[in-house]
């Protein structure tokens, strides 16, 4: 009998591409899988959302802001040896909260991140990214 092949798990995942000022938000991973490593904030789309409404969720969770979600940057797949994601990344500006009185662009913070950075787009590879991120930092690099 020919040895099964292990069964990885495919997972959906949305980045957010954050642009402020012409600089591009970046995010390092804490503990866990890809410990360490840079990605754009975001994460695993769950069951009865849409990959958008998933972001929106994943950014609020992790930095405490709103975003507004425009179009995609690209959707690429890489295999990890536990897992196979799909990460898909949107180009997003932070939105501002209304409050009572006023219309408030909240600073982000690092709830679940070990660090943010905030680099011009020439410098993205200067940081460890997560591989699957590599595709979309190419592109970020030549068109933020
Ligand atoms: N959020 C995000 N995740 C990414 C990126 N690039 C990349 O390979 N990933 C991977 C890391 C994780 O395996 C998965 C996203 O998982 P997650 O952020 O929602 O949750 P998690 O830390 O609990 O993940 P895990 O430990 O269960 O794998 O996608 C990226 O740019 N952003």
């Amino acid at each position: 009998m020919p040895t099964p092949e292990p069964v990885r798990r495919h997972v959906a995942v949305v980045g957010a591409v954050i642009v402020r000022d012409g600089l591009v938000l970046c995010a390092r991973r804490g503990p866990g899988s890809q410990a360490g490593l840079w990605e754009f904030p975001g994460g695993k789309v769950e069951a009865g959302e849409s990959p958008t409404e998933a972001l929106a969720r994943e950014v609020r969770e992790e930095l405490g802001c709103a975003v507004t979600v425009g179009d995609e940057v690209t959707t690429t797949t890489h295999a990890y040896e536990a897992v196979t994601v799909t990460l898909t990344t949107y180009w997003c500006s932070l939105a501002a909260t209304p409050d009572a009185t006023h219309a408030t662009v909240l600073e982000p913070i690092p709830h679940e991140h070990a660090e943010l950075a905030w680099l011009a787009p020439a410098e993205l590879d200067r940081l460890a990214w997560a591989p699957a991120d590599i595709p979309a930092v190419e592109l970020v690099r030549t068109r933020a």
